[in-house]
C-alpha cells in the first residue's frame, strides 16, 4: 500500500534551495518550474550548468548560487531538494535538513527523502500528482504521459463554469452540496 499523504504546495510562497547543478538538478528544476513557473528557488552548487543559467536568465524568482554546499545556505528555506553527484554531501545535506526540521528529497535516494516529486498532469485548474511509491518511477512518467492524452482538454471549461454556477447559489452550505452533487451526478456515468 502507498501511505504517502499528497499536499499541492504554493511554491510561490515558499523557499526552495535545489543543491546541484547538474543534470539532476536541472531535470528537478524543469518539472518544478514547468508546473509552478513562479516557485521561488535558489539553485547552489560549485558549478551550475549552461542550461540552468540560461532559465535563470529569464526567470526572476530563480537565484544561483556558485558554491560548495555549507549548512548555512539552508537558512530561511522551507524545502531542501539535494542533487550533488556526490553521495556524501547528499547525506549531509539531509542530516541538516532534519536537524532544522526542513523537508528534504535527496533526489533519486528514497530512503533519504521526506517527500518525493510525483508524475504532475495539469489541465487548466486541474492538476493530478503520480506516485508509485518510489517503486518505478518510469510508471510515474508513462502514467502522466496517458492521462495527459486521455483527460480532455475541456476538463477546465466544465470547473469554470460549475465554479461560475457555484458563486450564483444561494443557501447554506448543505443545500450548495446538494445542487453540486445533482448537477455533476451524471458525470461519472458513462
Ligand atoms: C523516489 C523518487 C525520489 C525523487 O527523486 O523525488 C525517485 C527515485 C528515483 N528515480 C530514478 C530514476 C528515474 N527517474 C525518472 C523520472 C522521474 N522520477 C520522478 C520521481 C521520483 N524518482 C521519486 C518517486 C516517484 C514515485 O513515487 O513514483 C518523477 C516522477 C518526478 C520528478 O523527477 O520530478 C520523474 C518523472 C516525471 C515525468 O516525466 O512526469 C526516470 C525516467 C526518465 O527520466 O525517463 C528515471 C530513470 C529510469 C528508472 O530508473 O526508472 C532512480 C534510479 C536512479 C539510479 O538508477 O541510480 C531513483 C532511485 C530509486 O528508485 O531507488
Ligand atoms: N544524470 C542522470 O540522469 C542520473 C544521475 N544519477 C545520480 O544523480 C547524481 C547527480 O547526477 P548529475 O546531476 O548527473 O551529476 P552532475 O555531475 O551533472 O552534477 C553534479 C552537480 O553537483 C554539484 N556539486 C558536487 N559537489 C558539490 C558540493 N559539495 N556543493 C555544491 N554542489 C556540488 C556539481 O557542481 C554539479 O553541479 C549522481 O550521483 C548520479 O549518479 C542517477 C540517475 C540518473
Amino acid at each position: 500500500m502507498n501511505e504517502l499523504y499528497p499536499v499541492f504546495l504554493k511554491v510561490a510562497q515558499l523557499d526552495t534551495l535545489i543543491v546541484g547543478g547538474g543534470n539532476v538538478g536541472l531535470e528537478k528544476l524543469s518539472f518544478l518550474l514547468k508546473s509552478s513557473p513562479k516557485a521561488n528557488v535558489t539553485v547552489l552548487a560549485k558549478e551550475i550548468s549552461d542550461e540552468i543559467k540560461a532559465i535563470a536568465a529569464k526567470t526572476e524568482n530563480l537565484q544561483l548560487i556558485e558554491a560548495a554546499y555549507d549548512k548555512t545556505y539552508l537558512e530561511n528555506r522551507h524545502i531542501v531538494i539535494g542533487a550533488t553527484d556526490d553521495k556524501e554531501v547528499n547525506k549531509q545535506i539531509q542530516q541538516d535538513a532534519k536537524a532544522k526540521h526542513l523537508l528534504v528529497n535527496i533526489a533519486d535516494t528514497p530512503e533519504l527523502c521526506d517527500f518525493y516529486l510525483g508524475g504532475i498532469v495539469t489541465k487548466g485548474n486541474v492538476k493530478i500528482a503520480i506516485s508509485t511509491n518510489g517503486k518505478s518511477p518510469t510508471t510515474a512518467k508513462r502514467l502522466r504521459q496517458f492521462l495527459e492524452e486521455v483527460i480532455p482538454d475541456d476538463i477546465n471549461e466544465m470547473v469554470e463554469n460549475i465554479h461560475q454556477y457555484r458563486d450564483t447559489l444561494k443557501g447554506d452550505f448543505e443545500y450548495k452540496v446538494e445542487a453540486l452533487n445533482k448537477l455533476t451526478k451524471e458525470l461519472l456515468v458513462k
